[in-house]
């Protein structure tokens, strides 16, 4: 669904990724593990045509997609939710929801897209009149969750779905993802630095370092790679 082939990129001139090759396929969760400041946000960048690729290329169902623009990539059924909370606290959790399709004119479409999502999210609906700058921490990353799904993406790319979440939130969160992935078919392609969640949560995992790919394998292989358990997983 989404390939990287040899992917070079970076800032100012100055290169971050060496070459990354990665994929997704239809359906998947893929995560994206590694050390602090190895790339992992880059690639992200890239993918979203956040920063442009030096060399490589990056395509989506089949189409060359590389360094197209974010509201392109979203049109062609690609979404993205930032590390960096993008919620509006003065507004309410429905008027959230509604950003997520500000393009679209025909407000009866918005509405019901709306209740789709809040049938998704039995919290979120519970407070959709409530400010969201007052939801919890959980709360509001379901909201970015919410909002990303509006315009109907087939992918959805997570930086960090757990940021800033407690041990048992993160677990109901990777649960949510995965009833996303039953019910709507959406296919994931997450960040983590809780590597050893992400990788129990994830079909498939790739581990970055220095800007290079150095493993990829099922969640479950890499959590048994000996070298992958001593460098990422504390043993
Ligand atoms: N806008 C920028 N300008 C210059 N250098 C940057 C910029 N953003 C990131 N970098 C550098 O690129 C490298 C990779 O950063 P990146 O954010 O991709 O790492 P990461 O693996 O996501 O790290 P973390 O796990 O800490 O979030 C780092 O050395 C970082 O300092």
């Amino acid at each position: 669904m989404l390939a990287l082939k040899g992917v070079v990129a970076g800032y100012g001139g100055f290169d971050i990724l060496h070459g990354v090759d990665l994929e997704v396929r239809r359906g998947e969760i893929v995560a994206i593990v590694g050390p602090n400041g190895s790339g992992k946000s880059t690639v992200f960048k890239a993918i979203y045509g956040l920063i442009k690729v030096r060399l490589g290329e990056v395509s989506f169902e089949h189409q060359n997609v590389t360094s197209m623009q974010p509201q392109d990539l979203l049109r062609a059924g690609i979404a993205m939710v930032p590390q960096l909370s993008t919620i509006f606290p003065s507004m309410s959790v429905y008027e959230n929801l509604e950003l997520g399709m500000y393009l679209v004119r025909d407000k009866a479409r918005v509405k019901r897209r709306i209740n789709e999502i809040l049938d998704l999210f039995p919290r979120l609906a519970e407070r959709r009149g409530q400010y969201a700058g007052t939801l919890s921490g959980g709360e509001r990353r379901a909201l970015e969750v919410g909002r990303s799904l509006m315009l109907n993406p087939r992918m959805i790319l997570m930086d960090e779905p757990s940021v800033g979440l407690s041990p048992i939130l993160t677990k109901n969160m990777f649960e949510k993802l995965r009833e996303l992935r039953t019910v709507a078919g959406i296919t994931f392609l997450l960040i983590e630095q809780n590597a050893r969640s992400a990788l129990e949560l994830a079909d498939r995992g790739y581990v970055i370092q220095r800007g290079v790919v150095s493993h990829t394998g099922t969640g479950l292989a890499l959590l048994g790679d000996d070298e992958v358990r001593r460098s990422f997983l504390g043993g």
